[in-house]
């Protein structure tokens, strides 16, 4: 939300595709998710530029070689997902609009849910509950923002970090939403 607010045109291309498939007469619902491929973009390149948990935390069971490195048995190895989604550094979802990179953990780029057997078993319900909840917050509202109450500057929200396990944001988002579709909310 934060990057959508801070970047109109992207919001006002995911409204668009959504006031397209869905209308202005019902509430998105889950079985809208496949048909809005914007929507799922810009969960992707949310999950790539922030991601929920930014160091995935494996321990090597016995000695292995990786590009020339040696690793030694018991070793705790931490893959750095919050640097690997770092490059390029800013927010554009078209990337993934026909990308095949998946997030399901088999593609190393973008592991928002880890990958292999220790990967998030919460994954399918956030996948199916994600896309309807974003979409409906785009569908719905538009998002006022109150200037310099969270540290952003005019206009804008702070994208300021914190330390912590799951990345938080230094500054909650505060935003007021005024309501678009009187017919349905
Ligand atoms: C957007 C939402 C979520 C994200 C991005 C996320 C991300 C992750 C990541 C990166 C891991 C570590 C995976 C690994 O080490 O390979 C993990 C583990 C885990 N997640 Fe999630 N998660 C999410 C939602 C959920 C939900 C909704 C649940 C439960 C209903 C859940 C339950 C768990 C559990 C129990 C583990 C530990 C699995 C293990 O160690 O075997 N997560 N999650």
């Amino acid at each position: 939300m934060a990057e959508i607010i801070n970047h109109p045109q992207l919001l006002t291309k995911a409204r668009q595709e959504i006031d397209r498939v869905v209308g202005s007469d019902r509430l998105v619902q889950e079985s809208d998710a496949p048909n809005l491929p914007y929507v799922q973009a810009i969960i992707k390149e949310t999950f790539r530029l922030h991601p929920i948990i930014p160091m995935i935390a494996r321990k090597s069971t016995r000695e292995c070689h990786v590009n020339g490195y040696t690793i030694p048995a018991e070793t705790l190895l931490f893959v750095n997902m919050w640097s690997i989604g770092r490059d390029p550094n800013h927010f554009w979802p078209d990337r993934f609009v026909r990308s095949e990179v998946d997030i399901t953990g088999q593609h190393f780029q973008l592991l928002p849910f880890g990958s292999g057997r220790r990967s998030c078993p919460g994954m399918p319900l956030a996948l199916r509950q994600l896309p309807t909840a974003l979409a409906a917050m785009i569908q719905c509202f538009d998002w006022k923002v109150i200037s310099g109450v969270d540290g952003g500057d005019a206009g804008l929200v702070s994208m300021d970090e914190r330390p912590g396990l799951t990345v938080p944001r230094a500054h909650d988002l505060v935003c007021i939403p005024v309501a678009r579709l009187p017919n349905i909310i």
